[in-house]
């Protein structure tokens, strides 16, 4: 904090110089906590052996310095953006951390951006200055400050910014018009006020926010991740944050904005990984995701489990003691009602059934000895006999099975009688007909949320894993303990040397049985745990998730404390969503706030225009946002035959590329990609196409409408609209999307006369 009246004045240079220098002193601060975090870190590591519990707080401390380590230096770039000058003479510079100064009583030396004391840098206007009276904005480029921008917040000195309202213009604009890297940025030097309200919005409770493409909805999730692991560190941490989006190029796309923000404890997910052990990735029709998403795939499902709970429909004969034994209707329909009544999962009533069971058939064999001459002891001793032997365990079995999701969905699915009989209350012909494939196929991402829904309908046996996990520590224990007993037989027991020997070889068997896996964050806990529920779940592109997704989601977060962002208008999935209400009423009924996002900082208003109409052809209740900007280039098109795409549309890429300073996504209809997409390849090298794992290091990237939610590109090249539009119920949707992708240049490649839709092209 430093006096501010006297920094009032107008010259430029002294300003940035005055800047720079306090800059300055806030990286060498940067520094310092580095050099310190470095030695306490390196001496943490030197230190060796102990025991167990010194051990443990030797693992916290090591992740504790490591942690800070990286948010330090996360926050290298930008390191101070910007800077608030009150009326009370106070200034107060912001920036991506904290730091104080300890030899004055902890002054601040920068603010938070995630502290209250920073609102204002977002939120103060002319109208309502909040004790403000000048907001600057920094510009850096590494550790030199590069220019800064003033905006005096006095009424008289006239409205600044645009009818928008923006705050920091230029800086915005500036920021707005750098060419993209395949990578998102983070936006906290130029948050803007419709975006800081949704951001530090309280945490409880399901928060939706709707907003058009490019409203900054991805940006403001992740920023509200980072606010609220600030502001509810100790909860969240624990518990951890989960953020779902659509595909795993999405989540490539915005992996590197938490790191950016120093926040690592974060789970990204599509929906379809949050089945761990599973990678759910096949690609499958859009009609079979659709039906699997369903709400009804619940009663199939259910059906699906009853099913193996078997009667048989004559007696089963098995041989006990060499005299056979009948396992009948009456029997196994009786043990099936006890063991349904439990409303246990599938696999956890099957313990009622065997037991059931067992008791019956101990009943067959009293009568068959003589119930008079046995007591309860040897009725125990029949009912082990008969638990232990192979031919009842096989019968046992056959009627009530022992299963896993994976088994029992792989099985529904490519066995017509079983779909049959599970769906045919539930499913057409035509649609069974769609979900059914071969045995042992690849999972699928709507198959993730049907295996979920199965865990919890069977429920996991983890008997085996329990006893398992004793045996191995009654194993370790029991090692140490023989060596620790064979060396107090031994003479040189009492050599110090050996003691220690000893001390060690103890203390790393117990440390390993105490080890609670305190090096793993919350959020690589949950990955790895099915039924984990985090403290905080945010969805982005939350329209697209299917009835069945939604259920998996909310499993996951009993408190309801969540952040959907999503727009409607945007919708591709059949399954997806068509109004929030549908999507919320089962779980929160109307208890959920809606926020609305108004401003497009991607799209320019030339492209705007176009998509507008596009829009309006939806719904023309529809409003579209308001582009920030203007890229001074019309978007142009051109006709070519269908048949001579893969032989035009390497050129017109050439051609683009030579026009654009930037990236260039080339996006068309699934037909379309093998064949034109390996043509872009062969004849243009900047050119990845699909799913890949580099494909965003690329500059021009061939994708389909599917692939690119949520992404952008400096060029957008779409090709054949018509057959956007026609592929399926939702084309104007997924054509909506294709336009908006592009922050500068957008071309039209149509094979029969511009679509009618995009009269604003013609
Ligand atoms: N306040 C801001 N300052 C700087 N850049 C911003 C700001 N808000 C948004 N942006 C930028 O605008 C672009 C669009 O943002 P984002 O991808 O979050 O929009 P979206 O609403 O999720 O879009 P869509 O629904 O089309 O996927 C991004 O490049 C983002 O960094």
């Amino acid at each position: 904090m430093s006096n501010a009246r006297a920094d009032r004045g107008p010259d430029r240079t002294d300003d940035l110089t005055a800047e720079q220098q306090y800059v300055s002193t806030l990286y060498d601060k940067l520094d310092e906590l580095r050099r310190d975090a470095t030695k306490r870190l390196t001496d943490t590591l030197r230190q060796t052996g102990g025991t167990p519990q010194a051990r443990t707080e030797r693992d916290i401390s090591t992740t504790m310095y490591t942690d800070k380590l990286t948010q330090l230096s996360a926050v290298e770039h930008g390191l101070c953006f910007g800077r608030l000058d009150l009326d009370s003479d106070e200034v107060f510079h912001i920036g991506r951390l904290g730091l104080f100064d300890e030899e004055r009583e902890y002054e601040p030396l920068l603010i938070d951006w995630r502290a209250p004391a920073a609102r204002p840098f977002y939120l103060a206007t002319a109208a309502a200055r909040d004790g403000v009276w000048r907001r600057r904005h920094l510009r850096s480029k590494w550790r030199t400050v590069v220019d800064l921008e003033d905006e005096i917040l006095d009424l008289d000195a006239g409205e600044q910014g645009s009818d928008l309202g923006l705050a920091g213009e230029a800086t915005l604009l500036a920021a707005l018009d750098a060419r993209r890297t395949g990578q998102m940025g983070d936006i906290v030097a130029t948050i803007q006020a419709e975006q800081d309200r949704i951001i530090r919005a309280p945490m409880n409770g399901v928060l939706v926010v709707q907003g058009g493409p490019g409203t900054g909805k991805t940006a403001v999730a992740l920023h509200r991740a980072a606010y609220l692991l600030y502001t509810y560190r100790e909860q969240l941490t624990k518990r951890g944050v989960l953020v779902v989006g659509p595909n795993s190029t999405f989540l490539r796309y915005i992996g590197q904005v938490l790191p950016s923000l120093g926040e690592t404890g974060v789970l990204l997910s599509t929906a379809g990984e949050l089945f761990p052990g599973v990678s759910a990735t096949a690609p499958e029709s859009a009609e079979a995701a659709e039906i699997k998403g369903r709400g009804v795939m619940v009663n199939v499902l259910n059906s699906a489990v009853r099913d193996r709970q078997r009667v048989p429909k004559e007696p089963i004969e098995v041989l006990f003691d060499r005299e056979p034994l009948s396992v009948g209707k009456n029997l196994v329909s009786n043990a099936r009602s006890r063991a349904r009544r439990s409303r246990k999962p599938h696999n956890h009533a099957r313990k009622i059934f065997r037991k059931e069971m067992i008791s019956g058939l101990t009943n067959q064999v009293a009568d068959r000895l003589g119930r008079d001459l046995l007591d309860r002891r040897d009725l125990d001793d029949i009912g082990a006999e008969l638990r232990a032997d192979d031919a009842v365990t096989e019968v046992l079995d056959s009627l009530w099975p022992q299963l896993t999701p994976q088994q029992l969905l792989d099985d529904l699915l490519s066995t017509p009688k079983r779909l049959t009989t599970a769906a045919r209350k539930h499913l057409t012909d035509q649609e069974r007909q769609a979900l059914l494939r071969a045995p042992g196929s690849d999972w699928t991402p709507a198959d993730a949320s049907l295996l979920d829904e199965l865990a919890e309908l069977l429920g996991e046996d983890d008997t085996k894993a329990r006893e398992e996990q004793a045996r191995q520590e009654r194993e370790e224990l029991a090692y140490a303990q023989g060596v620790l007993h064979l060396m107090e037989q031994d003479e040189e027991i009492a050599d110090e040397e050996r003691l220690r020997v000893s001390d060690v070889l103890d203390a790393e068997l117990l440390a390993q049985r105490h080890r609670t896996r305190s090096d793993l964050t919350a959020a690589e806990r949950a990955a790895e745990d099915r039924t984990w529920t985090f403290g905080h779940v945010i969805v982005d592109e939350a329209q697209e998730l299917s009835t069945m997704a939604w259920r998996v989601l909310m499993r996951r977060c009993p408190s309801r404390s969540m952040t959907l962002v999503g727009d409607i208008a945007q919708t591709g999935a059949l399954g997806g969503a068509a109004s929030w209400h549908e999507v919320l009423s089962p779980y929160v009924m109307d208890r959920w706030q809606l926020a609305e996002l108004t401003v497009n900082y991607r799209t320019p208003a030339e492209i705007m225009s176009v998509a507008a109409d596009v829009l309006a052809a939806m719904d023309t209740d529809l409003e579209p946002p308001a582009s920030v900007r203007t890229s001074g280039h019309a978007p142009w098109t051109r006709q070519v035959p269908e048949s001579d795409l893969p032989a035009v549309l390497p050129e017109l890429v050439r051609a683009e590329l030579d026009a654009v300073d930037g990236t260039l996504a080339v996006l068309l209809p699934p037909e379309h990609l093998d064949e034109v997409g390996a043509r872009i390849a062969e004849q243009v090298p900047e050119a990845e196409v699909g799913d890949q794992q580099d494909e965003l290091e690329a500059r021009v990237v061939v994708l389909t409408v599917d692939q690119v939610k949520g992404l952008e590109f400096d060029s957008v090249l779409v090709a054949d609209p018509d057959r956007i539009l026609g592929e399926s119920a939702r084309g104007l949707n997924d054509l909506y999307v294709a336009l908006t992708r592009s922050t500068q240049r957008l071309g039209v490649v149509h094979t029969s006369g511009v679509p009618s839709v995009l009269g604003g092209l013609a």
